[in-house]
């Protein structure tokens, strides 16, 4: 027999398989567009559903595929979906091609409408005019440590988180021939010539220049231009100007993750699986930020993040970003922040949303 005579009966057998998955995909449109037509006017993106059918899913799942690919396909097949109910516009700082983007496209998937910004004011003021749905906004990258800019608008923006996306930031070095020889520039965001300057000392030779730009996507616009550059950007950003990858994942750190925050004007029910950030300061005495975090340890609630910022209204006065474990629908976490507003001198409760599932 064959090859082609063996592959045969399995061809035949996907054939029919996928006619299935087709009517399948479609039937469950079907739903999504007469769920969209009872939400009529309303929000249609509900986050807590998603995280809940995402969850279902690796849990009924049995291989071979592995849970985080059956995991991503139903996050396109949920983002079709939704387009069929009512397209989003989701807000990031651009310009295309950048982690922000990739993040929006992982936690909504392909079938939003990414809209670039020139700064992250832009993106939150957008969406606060209700021109865009939704931000994401970088908040904190384990390496580098918080982004100042957007800590400072959740203190003021009304807008509410209704999500998080953890995304591993891989860099790699990009050209467009596909040789090392004859590099004499590379372009790079200030923060990956940081991740990567330990492979670059190694990898590179001394006399080629390394040109900060204002973001890892120009880095490789750049590249694009000019054959004896090369950048350090994404995979995205490779794709996105037909790049060459030349090294694959150059980051000396190899756990560099960033965490952004969904932004919207809608709160989310509780999961049994969330978190909550929230934002105070300490009034002037002292003893002052220990009354702070006292509430959360006598109510039992696990905090994950702590982070202080100078408040922008005194001298001497500091903010807190806070997150802990839970819904502010939760009982404990209710008692916690009841007991915390009774200290704080502000308190704004930046939202409650599902752990990140992807
Ligand atoms: O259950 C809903 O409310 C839907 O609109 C359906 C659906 C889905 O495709 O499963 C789509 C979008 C929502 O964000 C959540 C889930």
């Amino acid at each position: 027999m064959s090859d082609n005579d063996k592959l045969k009966p399995h061809r035949d057998a996907i054939d029919e398989i996928d006619a299935t998955v087709l009517d399948l995909l479609n039937r469950r449109a079907g739903h999504a567009r007469a769920i969209g037509e009872l939400k009529g006017t309303g929000v249609v993106y509900r986050p807590e559903r998603e995280a809940a059918v995402l969850q279902r899913i690796q849990d009924l799942n049995r291989g071979p595929l592995p849970n985080e690919a059956v995991a991503r396909l139903f996050r396109e097949v949920m983002s079709e979906c939704l387009a069929v109910e009512r397209p989003l516009t989701i807000t990031y700082l651009g310009p295309a091609g950048t982690f922000t983007q990739q993040a929006a496209i992982k936690h909504f998937g392909h079938a939003a409408h990414t809209l670039p910004c020139a700064t992250i004011d832009e993106c939150f003021r957008l969406v606060e005019a209700r021109q865009a749905d939704y931000v994401v906004a970088p908040v904190e990258n384990s390496t580098e440590g918080s982004v100042g800019r957007s800590l400072d608008l959740l203190v003021s923006s009304p807008l509410k988180a209704c999500g998080e996306v953890v995304l591993r930031i891989h860099h790699h070095l990009l050209r467009k021939l596909p040789e090392k020889d004859g590099i004499r520039t590379v372009y790079a965001h200030a923060q990956a010539l940081a991740q990567c300057h330990e492979w670059l000392n190694k990898n590179l030779p001394e006399q080629v220049a390394r040109i900060s730009v204002s973001s890892n996507a120009e880095a490789a616009r750049l590249a694009a231009e000019d054959s004896h550059a090369a950048a350090i950007a994404s995979q995205a950003a490779a794709e996105r100007y037909g790049l060459i990858k030349l090294a694959a994942n150059i980051e000396d750190e190899p756990n560099n993750t960033t965490r952004f925050l969904v932004l919207g004007h809608q709160g989310t029910d509780p999961t049994g699986r969330d978190k909550t950030s929230l934002i105070v300061s300490a009034p002037n005495k002292a003893g002052a930020v220990h009354g702070l975090l006292q509430p959360f340890s006598a109510h039992g609630v696990s905090m994950t993040k702590l982070e202080s910022r100078p408040s922008r209204a005194g001298l001497w006065d500091y903010v807190f970003f806070i997150d802990i474990e839970g819904h502010a629908d939760d009982a404990k976490i209710q008692a916690a922040l009841q007991d915390l507003s009774a200290q704080a001198a502000f308190m704004k409760l930046i939202g409650s949303y599902p752990l990140a599932v992807l």
